[in-house]
């Protein structure tokens, strides 16, 4: 499964510390991130993942694009709620294509944790099916 990791900076700490948390379960799959958080991640757990652009730079557009091609099947994305970021229609319009396209999304740890652990016990098998049917 293809898994993009986004946090805003005062997010990345957290996020680090996410991955290193369910580092066993997230090695099994292929990550992606926005420029920043990969870097971080990569340097703090040594997984490997492929980088977008940084975010206010064009890397949420990115990682929507895959999403609209049916290419990522997962994202999780610790935004900060309390800063305002120059980049905003950017961050809406990643997570407005995830309710386009029904990509679980995670905005906060809480509800990374659930996905995290769901896609261990293989609740999002229903994901395998629809790349199947595309080919991929
Ligand atoms: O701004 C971001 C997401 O909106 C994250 O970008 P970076 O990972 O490059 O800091």
């Amino acid at each position: 499964m293809k898994i993009a990791l986004i946090a805003h900076d005062k997010k990345k700490a957290d996020m680090i510390q996410f991955v290193i948390a369910y580092k066993a379960i997230l090695e099994k799959h292929e990550l992606y991130a926005t420029g920043t958080t990969g870097l971080r991640i990569h340097e703090a757990t040594g997984l490997p993942i492929h980088r977008f652009q940084s975010g206010p730079l064009g890397g949420d557009q990115e990682i929507g694009a895959m999403i609209a091609q049916n290419k990522m099947d997962m994202v999780i994305f610790f935004r900060d709620p309390l800063t305002a970021q120059p980049h905003e229609p950017d961050v809406s319009a990643l997570i407005r294509l995830c309710d386009v396209y029904s990509i679980p999304l995670a905005t906060n740890m809480g509800t990374a944790e659930i996905l995290i652990k769901g896609l261990e016990r293989g609740d999002f098998a229903w994901r395998k099916i629809i790349n199947e049917k595309q080919g991929e």
